[in-house]
């Protein structure tokens, strides 16, 4: 019996959105599903405790940057990123090699590895599909991103190919690699911008015996219509009783796009980065708290949110980050966290009822008037 499991209960009748839920060792993760980012074992600036109060089921961490520092044999000591974090739900583990392709710029790619220079002391590491795999059974996540190699856009159409070949093929060594029956491997597709190409390395990964489908090499700066014609374009050739998972997406109107043409888990730094910088999401738009307009404003970011931060004034956060405090950052991210959770939630919902498309319709009409 496998320790994963993933069931749809509910396809939307005119959209590509399911609702499903997806079973792991620590827990299950309701679909659609947003992970907040938590590269350093952490959350920035927020307790797991705080994590867990604003909706979120499972969280995400970064192999490169936690191989490079404390180190994974270090973290496997210190009881795997489960028992150094005490977070007790889903954990998944990206290998980082969108932050080593875009942090460090790759040194070099050949067949056998992935050579980069590290950000904190300028090493040279070389990470193998096979030590991928080897770091994230240590860190003891519960899904584990194969190691692929995506290349920069706009990149030539050869080394699109290129890439998109190696990558299987690394597909293929991870899974070789794998020594746990408790921690699922996700493939991540690539292709570039090429629906014929996306549709083959879809196809081709579909065939193996991975427990979840990513798609790769998107929201890497390229327009949000030509990420949703990829993910629209990809989607139908991944195995539908799988999670589908958009890597770096995205905005609260990327989520719903791309939940719309069939994807069910998500992972963003922009929730937590934008807080930190003093940006607020709300129903009416974006809301920069540093703005004097804010200044004397006694109401709270979104009147329908029950976050902690919207229990006080937008006059006091405006006055936190005016004042350089750092409960300006933490209560901005526990914001925006709970704001992220609460459309995939309502998103849930209108799925069960059938109604999503009417749903997206609403809320892209609240995000592009003003806010007030
Ligand atoms: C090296 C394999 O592990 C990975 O994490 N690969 C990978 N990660 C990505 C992360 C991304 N974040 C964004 N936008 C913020 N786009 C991403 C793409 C990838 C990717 O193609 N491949
Ligand atoms: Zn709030």
């Amino acid at each position: 019996m496998s320790h994963f499991q993933y069931n749809i209960h509910h396809q939307d009748p005119a959209t590509a959105a399911r609702r499903g839920v997806f079973t792991t060792p620590h827990g299950r993760v309701q679909t659609p599903g947003f992970m907040p980012v938590g590269t350093q074992a952490t959350v920035k600036g927020l307790t797991i405790d705080q994590v867990a109060a604003t909706g979120a089921e499972m969280i995400l961490g970064n192999t490169y940057h936690l191989a490079l520092r404390p180190g994974h044999e270090t973290v496997r000591r210190l009881g795997g990123l489960h028992g150094m974090t005490l977070w007790q739900g889903p954990i998944l583990t990206d290998s980082g090699g969108f932050q080593i392709f875009s942090l460090e710029g790759i040194r070099e790619v050949s067949e056998q590895q992935a050579t980069f220079r590290s950000h904190i002391d300028g090493a040279i590491i070389q990470l193998t599909p096979e030590h991928s795999i080897e770091i994230q059974e240590s860190l003891g996540s519960d899904v584990a991103m194969v190691l692929d190699h995506v290349v920069a856009l706009p990149a030539e159409p050869d080394a699109v190919v290129d890439a998109m070949e190696r990558s299987i093929r690394w597909a293929k060594r991870c899974l070789n690699a794998a020594t746990r029956d408790d921690q699922a491997r996700f493939a991540i597709v690539q292709g570039g911008l090429d629906a014929k190409l996306r549709a083959e390395c879809a196809t081709e990964l579909s065939s193996l015996a991975f427990e979840g489908f990513a798609i790769g090499g998107l929201s890497v700066g390229e327009p949000p219509e030509e990420m949703y014609r990829i993910t629209a374009a990809t989607c139908p050739h991944l195995p539908t009783d799988k999670p589908r998972y958009l890597m770096g997406v995205g905005t609260p109107i990327d989520l719903l796009e791309n939940i719309a043409r069939g994807i069910d888990l998500f992972d963003c730094v922009m929730p937590t980065r934008n807080g930190r910088n003093a940006m607020a999401f709300t129903d009416r738009g974006q809301i920069k708290i540093r703005n004097a307009v804010h200044r004397e404003d006694t109401r709270p970011l979104d009147p329908d949110c029950h976050c902690v931060a919207c229990r006080h004034s937008r006059g006091y956060l405006r006055h936190l980050f005016i004042a350089k405090e750092m409960l300006g950052p933490i209560l901005l991210s526990i914001h925006n966290l709970t704001y992220y959770q609460r459309i995939m939630a309502e998103a849930r919902a209108a799925i069960e009822l059938g109604r999503f498309s009417e749903y997206v319709a609403k809320k892209k009409k609240g995000w592009l008037s003003q806010p007030t």
